[in-house]
């Protein structure tokens, strides 16, 4: 036996007992070596895989644009960590995790590379267990404090009690409403939701409590609100610290005695709806500015559930990107298997003043620019984190708001995006400085 041939049968013996998958390719690409591990995940023999161009036997998802293994030829740079999907012989797809580089001869030459990679199905299984436990109702959080809020839900949402949510724009407030309403008796009934902020008074009187023909010019036709439209359900009152003081009393009124009338009607309607609300404003402090009546602020507060920010909830991000990516990849039929570490530390630490609406949507605008396996950082464009104050006093001043709506070319919803709040938001905003 030579001893180039000796020195072939030591690597091979010790690259059988490394637990992770290596192959070696010469300067065509030709697989050269291929150990035990690399065997079990693709399910190719090393017989059949010797001497064959490794994208016939390694078949990943990234062969012919994103080939690690190129790129690392190319630059002379290794390439770490990607996480790729690869078809065993059996053509089932192996989620792997790959690392490449260049194997150089004594003058430093290239002549080929190196690629390692681990099986990822026990962990992706293993984070799919975890995010089982850690969902509930389409809602996904590790976090202690909204645990909590999870484990007290099912017993408020079977009391019937009105419920105030609390909690900054973008926390999950309309989907804690869903859950109140999916696990309560009410839920064979409709939820009916209104945004308490986005009309103006005399439209927002008629479209919760209705109006009977000949009201006011224009009506033509006696219109059902949504209060009857919500019969038997759950009506949602979003934005609630918006509604205008005379509409604040007869709202009183169906909390009290479960009577309205309609706009232009003298008959009294019965109200059958469980009430929910919310606001990302603290009600308690526009009652102290007599902007909120007291009276109508304990009777929508018996249960207040307070939602934490994302900001509150850092331990959440990762688990929300993970949901993120594998959602907008479905939407938007690409394969994305994760995110580069650069970006990873961008989203990681991020300051997300929109809260979980602006991690999904950062997420959705990187799925549709992604070309490559990956999220690199380049896609992710964050804008600067907004400062706290300004997240909690609300709207920048008007002269700031003037210039990003140019910036935008009046396009509220890229502007609303750039914020981080809602359309309804963005909308009160324009409104309280006139630019609407
Ligand atoms: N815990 C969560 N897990 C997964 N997705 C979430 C979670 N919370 C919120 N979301 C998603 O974030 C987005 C914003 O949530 P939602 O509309 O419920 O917030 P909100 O507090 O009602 O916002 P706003 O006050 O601006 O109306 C939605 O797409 C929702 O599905």
């Amino acid at each position: 036996m030579s001893s180039q041939h000796a020195d072939l049968l030591h690597l091979q013996t010790i690259l059988d007992s490394v637990a992770d998958g290596v192959f070696t390719v010469d300067a065509q690409l030709r697989i050269t070596l291929f150990n035990r591990a690399a065997e079990q995940i693709t399910g190719f023999s090393r017989a059949e895989a010797l001497g064959q161009p490794c994208c016939e036997i390694f078949r990943t998802s990234v062969c012919f644009d994103q080939c690690p293994l190129r790129q690392a030829l190319a630059s002379g740079e290794p390439v770490h960590n990607r996480e790729v999907n690869v078809l065993d012989r059996d053509n089932r797809e192996v989620p792997i995790s790959v690392n490449a580089a260049v194997l150089r001869n004594a003058a430093g030459e290239p002549v080929g590379g190196v690629e390692t990679f681990r099986d990822l199905s026990q962990l992706h299984a293993l984070a799919g267990e975890i995010r089982k436990k850690f969902s509930f109702q389409n809602m996904i959080s590790r976090n202690p404090q909204m645990q909590q809020l999870f484990d007290i839900l099912p017993d408020i949402a079977a009391s019937n009690v009105t419920v105030l949510l609390q909690g900054d724009s973008g926390t999950g407030k309309e989907l804690f409403a869903r859950a109140l309403h999916n696990l309560s008796t009410r839920k064979d009934g409709p939820l009916v939701v209104i945004n308490c902020g986005a009309l103006p008074e005399t439209l927002l009187e008629a479209e919760i409590f209705g109006v009977r023909k000949g009201a006011y010019t224009g009506a033509v036709a006696d219109r059902a609100g949504r209060l009857a439209k919500a019969a038997g359900g759950t009506l949602f009152l979003d934005e609630i610290g918006d509604l205008p003081l005379s509409l604040q009393v007869k709202l009183l009124r169906v909390l009290e005695n479960s009577e309205y009338q309609p706009l232009g009607s003298d008959e009294t309607c019965r109200a059958d709806v469980r009430f929910v609300t919310a606001s990302h404003r603290n009600l308690a402090e526009l009652v102290e500015q007599k902007r909120f009546r007291r009276d109508l602020f304990y009777r929508l507060n018996v249960v207040t559930l307070k939602i934490p920010s994302l900001n509150e909830r850092n331990e959440d991000i990762p688990l929300l990107l993970e949901t993120a990516l594998e959602r907008f990849c479905h939407k938007y039929g690409k394969k994305v298997h994760g995110f580069s570490p650069e970006a990873l530390e961008l989203l990681l630490n991020h300051q997300y003043a929109g809260n979980i609406r602006e991690l999904l949507n950062i997420v959705e605008r990187a799925v549709i620019l992604c070309r490559g396996g990956q999220i690199e950082a380049r896609q992710l464009s964050l804008r600067p984190a907004i400062p706290v104050s300004r997240r909690v006093e609300g709207p920048p001043d008007a002269d700031s708001l003037r210039q990003m709506l140019l910036r935008h070319r009046n396009n509220r919803q890229q502007l609303a995006r750039e914020l981080g709040v809602n359309r309804s938001t963005l909308w009160r905003w324009l409104k309280k400085y006139r630019l609407d």
